[in-house]
């Protein structure tokens, strides 16, 4: 926009007469010496005058040179009385005239540069400057028709004129354009600036711009430029009106006026003097209107300047605002579109996500319709089985306490048939030799059936022996097998009987083998736990809960030691009288009773047990056992709805060996050991002969097995025997011993039984 809108350097510039159309020039000094003096003085006034002076003036001097110019122009009124002086004039060269009469429209005009601030002032000094300008055309007129038509050679005619009225810029566009002396050009924009603002606007009205902006888009032509500038400028002074003669005249005055000029009028002719200045004078006004709307119009422009620059700068600040705001714009659009673009994909994934979940749902609802179904169908069952539930729950009551009845008649058969085999039981059992005693002599066995056996001597004696138990295991006989027959033992102490397994024997026989046995082939103490937990799950169903507590106890030497106390002190150990009413209840202070619920912590303990027993090689046993071993497992059951409870034990018993004296090489320990056996043996020749007394305290293992042996217990003994030649007459004194064992016959036994809680021991 500032390119296109020139920029009013002009304003600083005074319009004055030093810019003279054509061939005018200043009037030279002494041309000047031929005009009135009042001339000379405006002359030297406009040569000597400057922008600066020319705007100085006040109003009154304006007014005066308006007067001096219409004075001059007075001299074509046909009452004009010529001065007497002028016949004295010298001739005035047309260059003179020329100059006189610009200096004419000077006069006429330079008072009326600065009132033209507002439109009414402009159009006040166009009308003077159209009556100068028509006085002097009616006068030229007036005398052109009374000096007839050529009375004034060049000069244009100006008969038809007829004072017009004045007509705006636009209706000047539509006039006809009349041929006017040419003049300096001005700029098309700007003349159609100031037809413009001079014919629509007041002055000191600010033309839009798009006012001007539709003025700049149409150029106008030169034609319509001269037609603009006649119509805005000298629409008074030039015939609107057009004639037939106009063209004609106007062109004849123009090439007269040319011809004029260039050719020097006489000083006597006054008339082509007069028509010389008017010429020049029209020329002049013209021109100075064409300063004074293009001086208004640069005004304007000026202002109209100023308001575009501020616009400008304004438009400039609003451009970069918007720019900077297009440019947050575009990265919020840009981040926005990154967000669309990650919302899209996410979406996408979420949608390929939902309608696997969708699939899903589908089959699980299908499926759920299913399920339904069948819940429905599981409900009705459910219910059905309720019912039968029901029932079977008061069955299962009845059965319960058929069953807890049963139970009680089972153990009482059970009793009476191991009252029947007899309360104290023995089992003969003969070991197989070892690969290591293969080249020993074995004695002549002959297994007559399960309970007798005959043995005969292999030294050449042929002594033959038989003997009979209540059952003879030969030595093929698995640890099962053994376990099998000792099991319903174990059942009468889970039913609340005192039981006493022992294992008798000559060292070396299998006694430990039989009761420990070993890790691939687990002997009777091992079983019985089994046994015993399998049993106590068993006895759950039934209502009864069971307490086990087990000690270890070893008799060495006839001194006690607790096989469970690891500390290395030695504690006094002694068997004490449980009860005083039941004398044969015992029970050994100081010793360790361990609660165990577990298979795995039995088996620990006697493990423990194991590794502190006292073992020692012997003739017959590179580990032989040289002390007795007991393993006391107590069985509380406990049927809190009937209230009942029965206290069963069992006494697992490894004998130390006996040994011969002879071949024996610690003698005291073989004698303890040989005493204790040997008093065990009274003992239970004592219940057998059903003596009164019974020799229970003799020794401490007949003391310890008091409750075990006779009375309110059941006794299972092995005689375990060696199958060696060499031992013939150790396992022919063990049978002998089994056998009266075997044929002693026990009262009754009594069974423990505590009612509310109460325990008997
Ligand atoms: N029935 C059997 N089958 C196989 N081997 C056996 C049998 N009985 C005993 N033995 C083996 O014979 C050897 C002696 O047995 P064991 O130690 O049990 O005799 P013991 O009577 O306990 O001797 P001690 O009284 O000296 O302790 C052991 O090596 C044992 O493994």
């Amino acid at each position: 926009m500032d390119s296109k809108i020139p920029k009013p350097a002009f304003s600083k510039k005074p319009i004055g007469p030093l810019s003279l159309p054509g061939n005018a020039r200043l009037p030279l000094s002494r041309d000047l010496l031929n005009l009135p003096s009042a001339n000379v003085t405006m002359f030297a006034k406009v040569r000597a005058g400057s922008p600066d002076n020319r705007n100085n003036r006040g109003v009154m001097a304006n007014r005066t040179k308006l007067r001096r110019s219409r004075s001059a122009a007075d001299l074509t009124r046909p009452d004009f009385h010529r001065p007497k002086y002028v016949s004295n004039l010298a001739p005035i060269s047309s260059r003179a005239v020329t100059i006189n009469a610009t200096t004419v429209a000077m006069m006429a005009s330079s008072d009326l540069v600065k009132p033209l601030t507002d439109t009414k002032s402009a159009r006040t000094h166009l009308r003077r400057s159209r009556s100068a300008c028509d006085i002097a055309i009616k006068a030229n007129a007036s005398s052109t028709s009374s000096t007839s038509s050529s009375s004034v050679s060049g000069m244009p005619s100006l008969a038809g004129y007829k004072r017009q009225p004045p007509t705006t810029g636009l209706n000047c566009r539509n006039a006809v354009p009349a041929k006017v002396p040419k003049m300096a050009t001005i700029p098309p924009r700007i003349v159609t600036t100031v037809s413009t603002s001079l014919s629509t606007k007041p002055s000191s009205q600010k033309p839009a711009i798009s006012t001007f902006a539709s003025k700049k888009a149409v150029p106008p032509t030169k034609s319509t430029l001269g037609a603009k500038t006649t119509g805005s400028s000298g629409g008074a002074l030039v015939a609107k009106k057009p004639s037939v003669d106009a063209p004609k005249a106007n062109g004849v005055g123009t090439k007269t006026a040319a011809k004029t000029m260039n050719k020097r009028i006489p000083p006597y002719d006054y008339k082509a003097r007069f028509a010389n200045l008017t010429e020049k004078h029209k020329a002049l006004v013209e021109k100075h209107e064409k300063l004074l709307e293009e001086y208004s119009s640069r005004e304007s422009l000026q202002e109209l300047y100023d308001d575009c620059s501020r616009e400008l700068v304004n438009l400039k600040k609003q451009h970069a605002q918007l720019q900077a705001e297009t440019q947050k714009i575009r990265l919020e659009n840009e981040e926005l579109r990154q967000s669309n673009l990650t919302l899209s994909t996410a979406l996408q994934q979420t949608e390929t996500e939902l309608g696997k979940y969708r699939d899903k749902f589908a089959v699980a609802d299908r499926e759920n319709v299913e399920l339904r179904k069948q819940l429905k169908e599981l409900e009705e069952r459910s219910a059905f089985l309720e019912e039968e539930n029901l029932t079977l729950q008061d069955a299962n009551e009845r059965n319960a306490e058929l069953l807890f009845h049963a139970n009680i008649e089972r153990k009482e058969l059970h009793n009476m048939v191991m009252d029947l085999r007899g309360n104290i039981r023995v089992f003969c059992r003969v070991r197989p030799p070892l690969p290591s005693e293969a080249n020993r002599i074995e004695c002549g066995w002959k297994y007559l059936d399960e309970q007798s056996i005959e043995l005969c001597t292999m030294d050449g004696t042929n002594k033959r022996m038989d003997f009979s138990f209540d059952h003879v295991f030969h030595p093929r006989t698995t640890q099962q097998d053994i376990f099998d027959n000792v099991s319903p033992l174990i059942q009468s102490a889970l039913d609340g009987y005192n039981v006493c397994i022992f294992a008798y024997g000559q060292t070396g026989s299998g006694k430990t083998f039989t009761m420990d046995g070993v890790p691939d082939s687990l002997g009777v103490i091992p079983r019985t736990v089994d046994l015993i937990f399998n049993a106590v799950n068993d006895y759950k169903r039934f209502g009864w809960e069971y307490e086990i507590r087990v000690t270890f106890l070893e008799i060495y030497n006839e001194i006690l030691y607790d096989l469970l106390d690891t500390s290395g002190t030695t504690k006094d150990l002694e068997i004490r009288m449980a009860n005083a009413k039941n004398k044969t209840e015992v029970y050994v202070s100081n010793i360790i009773e361990e609660t165990v619920e577990s298979t795995g912590r039995l088996h620990q303990l006697m493990n423990v047990a194991k590794m502190n027993r006292a073992t020692a090689a012997t003739a017959g046993n590179e580990r032989s056992s040289r002390s007795h071993a007991v393993t006391k497992i107590t069985l509380i059951g406990t049927h809190k709805e009937k209230c009942e409870t029965c206290i069963g034990s069992v006494n697992l018993v490894d004998l130390a060996g006996s040994e011969s004296p002879k071949t024996s090489t610690r003698m005291d320990e073989t004698k303890n050991i040989n005493r204790s056996l040997s008093e065990l043996s009274n003992v239970i020749l004592a219940l057998v002969q059903r003596n009164e007394h019974i020799p229970y305290r003799n020794s401490k293992l007949t003391h310890l097995l008091m409750p075990s042996l006779g009375g309110n217990s059941k006794t299972l003994m092995f005689v375990n025997v060696a199958p060696f030649q060499d031992c013939f007459m150790e396992t022919v004194k063990s049978l002998r011993f089994a056998s009266q064992v075997n044929s002693c016959k026990m009262q009754k036994v009594k069974k423990n039984k505590a009612l509310n809680g109460s325990s008997v021991m």
